[in-house]
């Protein structure tokens, strides 16, 4: 029997079948339960993690303490209605640009809740994850997330305000290095991704350590996997991953290119809280 919490993940698409495929090695699957809308992705991940699916957002979240939210920031609206007042759970939305404050007004302000950025650099243990939490989350729920996403990659707590330049660093980062592995050398790439960070206001120790893991994230899970289809992945429908690619249909492979997908990823983030 884990020690661990049980965990709920909502949402079977490229990030929560992510996390699924690496948290399970640690959280075990007795713990983990899922669920999508789409049951063939459901069943995929029940069948391949032996995680324990469910057949409604109720049921998910009668099953567990701690609930993550996988779904795209167009289709949260309908998850959160069946978490609103639900202070006895910890709630924690990867969804890229949805803000504490206007989840925390869905939900109510008393329901403890963390907004986290992870990468799919998760699937090889890889992830760069950042949290912010709201004030109703408690020390040993800060533990909680810290411990999720540790079990999937590096952590660091972040102020929220740099939390739609973190996705763009990290959350759509991997996408950009993957399309420029072959034709730009990796100090340049370094170097743009951390000027861009510094530019955002991330201080210079965590600017560096953001980005290298970033990119040791992304080169170990390229080892093994198709860069393409990689990329497709990180690309979430009409989100930050897919703003930032068409800078380089304009700007082509260059560091020009690379400052504005930085640049572009961020300003969608910024978008997607207004949706
Ligand atoms: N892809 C990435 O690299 C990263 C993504 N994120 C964030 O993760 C979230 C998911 O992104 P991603 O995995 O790419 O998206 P996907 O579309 O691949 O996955 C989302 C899944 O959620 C399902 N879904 C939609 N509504 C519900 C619902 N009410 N209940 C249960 N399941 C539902 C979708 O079904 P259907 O397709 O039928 O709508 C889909 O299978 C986004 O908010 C994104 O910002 C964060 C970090 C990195
Ligand atoms: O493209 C997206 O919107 C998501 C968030 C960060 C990576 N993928």
């Amino acid at each position: 029997m884990s020690h661990h919490s049980a965990v709920g993940i909502i949402g079977c698409g490229n990030m929560g079948a992510a996390l699924t495929e690496n948290l399970v090695k640690s959280w075990g699957a007795d713990r983990i339960f899922v669920f999508d809308n789409d049951t063939q992705k459901q069943n995929a991940l029940e069948r391949h993690f032996r995680v324990r699916g469910v057949s409604g957002l109720d049921d998910l979240v009668d099953s567990c303490e701690t609930i993550i939210i996988a779904v795209k920031p167009q289709d949260i609206d309908t998850v959160l209605d069946v978490l609103k007042g639900r202070w006895d759970k910890l709630v924690v939305s990867i969804a890229a640009g949805m803000t504490l404050r206007y989840l925390s007004a869905r939900i109510g302000s008393r329901v403890p809740l963390v907004r986290a950025m992870p990468n799919l650099n998760a699937v090889v243990g890889a992830s760069m994850t950042a949290i912010s939490c709201n004030g109703a989350v408690a020390e040993p729920q800060k533990e909680t997330a810290a411990r999720v996403f540790e079990s999937v990659g590096s952590v660091v707590f972040i102020k929220e305000e740099l939390m739609n330049a973190f996705t763009a660093v990290a959350g759509s980062g991997p996408a950009f290095i993957a399309y420029l592995m072959d034709d730009m050398d990796s100090e340049t790439v370094r170097d743009i991704f951390v000027k861009e960070a510094l530019a955002f206001g991330f201080d210079p120790a965590a600017a560096e350590f953001i980005v290298d893991k970033t990119m040791a994230g992304t080169q170990k899970i390229l080892q093994n996997f198709d860069r393409d289809i990689f990329i497709k992945r990180v690309c979430s429908k009409g989100g930050t991953t897919e703003a930032g690619m068409e800078a380089f249909v304009t700007r082509h492979k260059t560091a020009e290119g690379l400052s504005e997908a930085i640049r572009a990823a961020c300003r969608r983030a910024g978008e997607l809280a207004k949706i």
